[in-house]
C-alpha cells in the first residue's frame, strides 16, 4: 500500500480506486504544467500527496456531515484547484465553483477538470468580492473553502456573502491562528456569521499541523458587503 492509498484510507474516501487514478493523473498534469506555469513549489510526489491532497481531504469530515446528498460549494482563490478540485474527486455529487482572479490559473483548472472528465465543476475567473455582488452567486452556496488566500477578516468579506443562511465557511490555516481569529471576530459578526469551531490536527503520515476555522452563516449578509476591493484591502473589517 503506498502513501496515497494510506491517505485515502485515513479519510475513508468512498470511491478509493477511481479517486486514486484521478489523483495520480492530477499530480502528473500539475507537475508537467508546473514547469511553465509555476503552479506549486511542491514538486516531490509524496510531499504533494500530503501537503495538497491530504490537506484538502482534511475538510471532508466537515462536509460529509451535510444532511443532503447534493450540495454546492465554492473554492475561493483555488489556484491550481486546491482544495476544491481535490475534494470534488472524493465527493463526486458535490457541485462546485472553482474561483480565482488569475486567468492563467483558471485556464489550468479548466484543463485539469476536462482532462479528469469531471462534471459539475464551474470555473469562474473573477475576484470573489465581485461574485458576492452578483445575484447569480450571492447567497447560493452550502459551503465555501479557502486555503492560503488572505487573512481571515478579509476572507470573511469574500466568503460570507456567497453562503446561504446556514451555510459554512471552512478556512484552512496554519496551526497558530488565534490572533487571526481574534482579528476576524468583528467581521464575522457584522457579516452575519458565527465562529463555530477551530479544529486543530496533524496531517496524516507527517508532522505538519493545520487548523480549520469553521464559520457558520446565521443571517443574511447586509447588502453593503462585500465592499469594493480597494476598501476591503485598505480598511479590513
Ligand atoms: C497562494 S494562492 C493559493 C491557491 C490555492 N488555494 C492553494 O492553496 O494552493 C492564492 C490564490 O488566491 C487568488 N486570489 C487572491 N485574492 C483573490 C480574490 N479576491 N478573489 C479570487 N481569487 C483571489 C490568487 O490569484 C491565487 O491564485
Amino acid at each position: 500500500m503506498d502513501l496515497l492509498d494510506r491517505v485515502l484510507e485515513v479519510y475513508n474516501v468512498k470511491n478509493g480506486a477511481v479517486a486514486k487514478q484521478l489523483y495520480l493523473r492530477f499530480i502528473d498534469l500539475t507537475l508537467e504544467k508546473n514547469k511553465l506555469l509555476n503552479l506549486t513549489a511542491i514538486v516531490d510526489r509524496d510531499e504533494f500527496v500530503i501537503k495538497h491532497i491530504a490537506d484538502s481531504l482534511s475538510l471532508l469530515k466537515f462536509i460529509q456531515d451535510h444532511n443532503q446528498n447534493t450540495f454546492s460549494a465554492i473554492d475561493i482563490g483555488s489556484g491550481f484547484g486546491v482544495p476544491g478540485l481535490i475534494l470534488k474527486i472524493a465527493v463526486p455529487s458535490m457541485s462546485i465553483v472553482l474561483n480565482d482572479s488569475n486567468r492563467k490559473k483558471c485556464n489550468f483548472i479548466i484543463e485539469a477538470k476536462d482532462y479528469l472528465g469531471l462534471s459539475g465543476v464551474e470555473v469562474v475567473c473573477a475576484r470573489a468580492e465581485q461574485l458576492g455582488k452578483n445575484t447569480h452567486y450571492r447567497e447560493r452556496f452550502d459551503f465555501a473553502f479557502a486555503r492560503a488566500v488572505d487573512r481571515l477578516n478579509i476572507l470573511c468579506e469574500y466568503a460570507l456573502p456567497l453562503l446561504k443562511e446556514g451555510g459554512v465557511f471552512l478556512a484552512q490555516k496554519g496551526y497558530e491562528c488565534d490572533s487571526e481569529v481574534d482579528e476576524a471576530k468583528g467581521a464575522v459578526e457584522l457579516l452575519g456569521g458565527t465562529i463555530e469551531n477551530i479544529e486543530r490536527f496533524f496531517l496524516p503520515e507527517s508532522e505538519y499541523k493545520r487548523s480549520v476555522i469553521v464559520i457558520r452563516k446565521l443571517r443574511q449578509t447586509p447588502m453593503n458587503f462585500p465592499r469594493n476591493t480597494k476598501q476591503i484591502l485598505k480598511k479590513p473589517l
